[in-house]
Order: C-alpha cells, then sequence, then structure tokens
C-alpha cells in the first residue's frame, strides 16, 4: 500500500488532501462502515456496478478490503455508450482483485424501455437516466438472490451536487465514499493500490457518448470541491469565497444552483403534514 501523492494536482485551487494520519483514519472508518452495514442488515456480502470510474474502483477495492474477496460479486453492465476502454477497466478491476463478476449488456433491457415509449427515446438525458436505473434493478436483482447489500459509489461532491440519477446510481444500500470530496476519493484510491490511469481519468456518467461529468456541470471537480468545501458545507460567504480560491462569482452561483436544485434528491419524497383531525 502507498500513499502515492505524486499523481494528485499540486494546483488545485484549494488542497483538500487529508495528512497521512487523517488518511488511514479514514480507511480504516470506511473498512469498518462497510462490515457494519453487512452485518447489521444479515447478508453475506456486497454488490457493486463495476465502470472502470475511479469511485467504483475505489469503493471496489475497500469492499475487498473489509469483507474479503469471496464476498464481492462485480456487475459490469455496458450498453452501446460506453466506450470499450471503460468496460474493460471494469472486468480489470475485478481481475485484479479476484473478485466474481458478471458482464451483462443492458442495451436489450433498455430498448424494451425505449420502444415502449419511442418518443422519449430520443431525450438523451431520459434514456440515460433508463441505462442508470436498470442497472440499479440488475444490482438488487442479484443482491436479493445471494443476500448480498448493494454498495453505492457516490461522493461528497456528486451529493451535494445532485450529479446522480434519483432512484438509479442513488438506488443503494449505503455509499462508502459518501463523505469525501471528489480529489479525496483519487487520493484514497491511490493510497489503497489503484492503477495511476485509473486514479485520473477523466470522471464520465456515460450516460451519452463524450459525456464528462465536468462539461455537464461546467466547471472542474477540484474547483467544484473548493466552492463545496468553502461555501456550501463551510461558512464563508460568496466574496469571501471568491477572493480565496480566486474563482468567479458566476462559478460560486453556480455550484449553489447546482447544491438548491437538486435538494429533493437527498431526502426520502415528502409527504403532506399529517392534519390535526
Ligand atoms: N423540486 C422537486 N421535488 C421533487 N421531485 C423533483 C423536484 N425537481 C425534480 N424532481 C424529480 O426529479 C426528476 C429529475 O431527477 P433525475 O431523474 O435524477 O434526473 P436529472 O437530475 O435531470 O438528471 C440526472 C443528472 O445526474 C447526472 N448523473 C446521473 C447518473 C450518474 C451520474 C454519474 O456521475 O455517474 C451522473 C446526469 O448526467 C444528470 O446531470 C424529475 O423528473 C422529477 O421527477
Ligand atoms: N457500465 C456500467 N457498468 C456497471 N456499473 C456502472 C456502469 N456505469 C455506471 N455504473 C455504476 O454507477 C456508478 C456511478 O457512476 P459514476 O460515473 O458516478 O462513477 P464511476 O464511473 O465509478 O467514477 P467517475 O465518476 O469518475 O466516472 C458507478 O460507480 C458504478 O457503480
Ligand atoms: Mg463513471
Amino acid at each position: 500500500m502507498s500513499t502515492d501523492q505524486t499523481v494528485l494536482s499540486d494546483t488545485a485551487p484549494l488542497d483538500l488532501r487529508l495528512s497521512d494520519d487523517e488518511l488511514e483514519a479514514t480507511h480504516e472508518h470506511i473498512l469498518q462502515f462497510i462490515r457494519d452495514v453487512v452485518d447489521d442488515a444479515g447478508a453475506e456480502g456486497a454488490v457493486l456496478g463495476l465502470s472502470g470510474g475511479i469511485d467504483s474502483t475505489t469503493t471496489a477495492y475497500l469492499a475487498v478490503e473489509a469483507l474479503g474477496t469471496e464476498n464481492l460479486h462485480g456487475l459490469v453492465m455496458p450498453s452501446v455508450v460506453n466506450t470499450d476502454e471503460n468496460m474493460s477497466d471494469a472486468e480489470r478491476v475485478a481481475q485484479e482483485l479476484g473478485i466474481e463478476y458478471d458482464v451483462v449488456e443492458i442495451q436489450p433491457i433498455a430498448e424494451t424501455f425505449f420502444d415502449t415509449f419511442p418518443e422519449a427515446a430520443d431525450d438523451r438525458m431520459a434514456a440515460g437516466n433508463v441505462y442508470v436505473r436498470v442497472r440499479g434493478v440488475l444490482n438488487y436483482f442479484v443482491a436479493n438472490h445471494e443476500n448480498k447489500v448493494v454498495l453505492g459509489t457516490g461522493n461528497r461532491s456528486e451529493a451535494l451536487a445532485g450529479y446522480f440519477t434519483k432512484y438509479g446510481d442513488q438506488a443503494v444500500d449505503c455509499n462508502p465514499i459518501g463523505n469525501l470530496y471528489k480529489q479525496q476519493v483519487r487520493q484514497l484510491a491511490a493510497h489503497v493500490g489503484v492503477a495511476e490511469d485509473l486514479v485520473m481519468k477523466t470522471p464520465s456518467a456515460e450516460m451519452w457518448s463524450g459525456q464528462t461529468d465536468e462539461e455537464e456541470m461546467g466547471m472542474d471537480y477540484d474547483t467544484l470541491d473548493a466552492i463545496l468545501a468553502l461555501h456550501v458545507d463551510g461558512p464563508l460567504s460568496k466574496s469571501a469565497t471568491t477572493k480565496h480560491l480566486d474563482v468567479t462569482e458566476a462559478q460560486v452561483d453556480r455550484v449553489v444552483e447546482l447544491y438548491e436544485r437538486s435538494e429533493h434528491k437527498r431526502h426520502t419524497p415528502p409527504a403532506p403534514d399529517p392534519l390535526d383531525l
């Protein structure tokens, strides 16, 4: 195991990397968290989707450490919008970890949805969310059958920005890396031995060809993380944030907009307050 800081950026607007002691404490804390979730559920391990991206790769490495190789089942679920590189990276991760995994082509499943409502099939967001939600159904299909929990791969940056599909990739039993900003996920990934090319890979939801998280959100993750940490999670005002980070007010406004408009995604569906009848 090594803490390879050299693969990580030294030019982020705000350095959110943990100290060595903090990183190791966080690592141990997450391992214990995974074990506790599985034990509390009376489960015999966990299922997770492997995309070849850094969030699922890191979560898989942690889960193998926490639960043992034999108790993690990976699902690689390609569709026409996934690159071959990402899908082969996903298989490479499963093979390096030595876990059981299946490759499930989800295009035919998605097509049945598209055939049912052809008028929605060309809406790239609606269609992209179908791929994401189909994966959630398959994760639970396997988890139910094998008495396993479903591990989520959401991180803090995505959660606060609402950058996930409601009842899609967020339809999981727990999120082991859910309190880490993306920058810290990369740091932990390097620490647990994930290959450098995967640590530094461009994040993509792969809901349509060529999609990247940073282009869709309108800023890079280091900037998003910094504004979230100082202004959304932290106490700095908008003007203090712009001065501290050398970002524009428009960038801070954009992050606040992402955060506020996704509030509904971070709560269970509301019902009217009970009437005092
Ligand atoms: N105020 C409100 N109160 C209650 N519900 C509200 C609502 N506003 C919208 N809604 C509901 O939420 C729905 C929209 O939310 P949703 O269906 O999630 O869809 P939406 O947020 O439009 O799209 C998902 C976003 O997450 C990104 N994503 C998805 C999956 C994975 C990843 C990744 O990084 O891998 C990223 C994706 O690129 C896209 O930007 C609406 O159709 C409506 O049903
Ligand atoms: N083709 C796929 N096969 C299996 N699981 C997938 C696939 N695409 C997405 N997922 C699941 O959905 C999760 C959310 O995707 P997301 O893109 O946020 O994470 P990632 O791909 O692991 O990392 P990154 O955000 O850096 O791309 C993935 O971590 C993975 O669990
Ligand atoms: Mg991805």
